[in-house]
């Protein structure tokens, strides 16, 4: 876990004008490509928050995981399921016609993510810019820096602190999960269905009736394509019913499940449930922690002309 990403964050040195002479419009070209994306593919914004938190816990906030090629993190397993990075691709190529060679990659997915957020119904939130990109993406990095959803709360929480990161801001920001997708394979070790239907819990912290329709949705030999909703009521809004999916022991993965099966972080999964406001404002400064992890700044790293190729 000593991997240069293990930094915590150093968000101070990011500016909330820094593209103010060089780029003003790059708020407002961004989130034009992810509007204009999300209505040809609703399932875009749950792909964006994703890259964002994929890339952001692997050699900080870079872009690392944009990279394509052989050894990447883009080619490891554990990313096999990422998406979106098409839209990154298109709002790069808008303002490297307006604004050649000054918006690097690591800000438009963090811009990206964020607006992904607002446009589902979540909140605004304003964040600094200035982040640089990253020359180093090792498919080696992923595995000991991305939480697998087998692992116990503290595990979790130990990978979140070593990136500067709270247990609060791990129940936050699993509140992702209000949104978006995921593959049957991402929980299907969770229950048993034998040949005559029968249905045995393996995770008993998954309610029954829940993992039954699951096996209906998820078929043994389903096609590996097959995803279901993280949020199986408001699957396309952003607010606060993950929490209360989770109080129902229905969290689709069995990470979602152990923020319910202990005390310290229960108590803020019941303040979430109860009100979407509270969850909101912590969702902001959450975000705001998560999308600074371990950036470069200043003469770092380098402005890719292109996200999924370094310079
Ligand atoms: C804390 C531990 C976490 C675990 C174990 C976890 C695990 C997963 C898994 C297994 C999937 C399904 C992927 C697939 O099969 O396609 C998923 C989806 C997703 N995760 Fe997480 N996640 C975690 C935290 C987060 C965080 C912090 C965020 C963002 C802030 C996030 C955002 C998302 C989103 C938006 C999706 C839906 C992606 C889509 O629709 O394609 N997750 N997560
Ligand atoms: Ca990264
Ligand atoms: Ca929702």
């Amino acid at each position: 876990m000593l991997s240069s990403s293990s930094s915590s964050s150093s968000s101070s040195e990011l500016s909330f004008d820094f593209y103010a002479a060089s780029c003003p419009s790059v708020e407002f070209m961004v989130k034009n490509t992810v509007r204009a994306a999300t209505s040809a593919d609703p399932s875009v914004p749950g792909k964006l928050l994703r890259l964002l938190f994929h890339d952001c816990f692997v050699e900080g906030c870079d872009a690392s995981v944009l990279i394509e090629g052989g050894g990447t993190e883009r080619s490891d397993p554990a990313n096999a399921s990422l998406g979106a990075f098409s839209v990154i691709d298109s709002a790069k190529r808008v303002l490297e016609i307006f604004c050649p060679g000054v918006v690097s990659c690591a800000d438009v997915l963090a811009l990206a993510a964020r607006d992904a957020v607002e446009l589902t119904g979540g909140p605004r939130i304003p964040i600094p810019m200035g982040r640089r990109d990253g020359r180093v993406s090792a498919a080696s990095n992923v595995r000991t820096n991305i939480i697998d959803t087998n692992f116990s709360l503290d595990q979790m929480v130990k990978i979140f602190s070593s990136k500067g990161l709270s247990l609060d801001d791990l129940v936050i920001l699993s509140g992702a999960h209000t949104i978006g997708s995921a593959h049957c394979g991402a929980f299907s070790d969770r229950f048993k269905e034998d040949s005559q239907g029968n249905l045995t819990l393996i995770d008993s912290s998954l309610d029954k009736d829940y993992a039954f329709q699951l096996t209906k949705q998820c078929p043994a030999g389903a096609s590996p394509s097959i995803t279901v909703k993280n949020d199986p009521q408001t699957p396309l809004v952003f607010d606060n019913n993950y929490f209360k999916v989770l109080l129902a022991h229905k969290g689709l993965f069995h990470s979602d499940s152990v923020l319910v099966s202990n005390g310290r972080s229960m108590n803020r999964v019941v303040e979430f449930a109860n009100d979407q406001a509270r969850f909101f404002e912590g969702w902001g400064q959450s975000f705001l922690r998560l999308s600074s992890v371990g950036v470069k700044t200043g003469g770092e790293g380098e402005v890719r002309q292109t996200c999924s190729a370094t310079n």
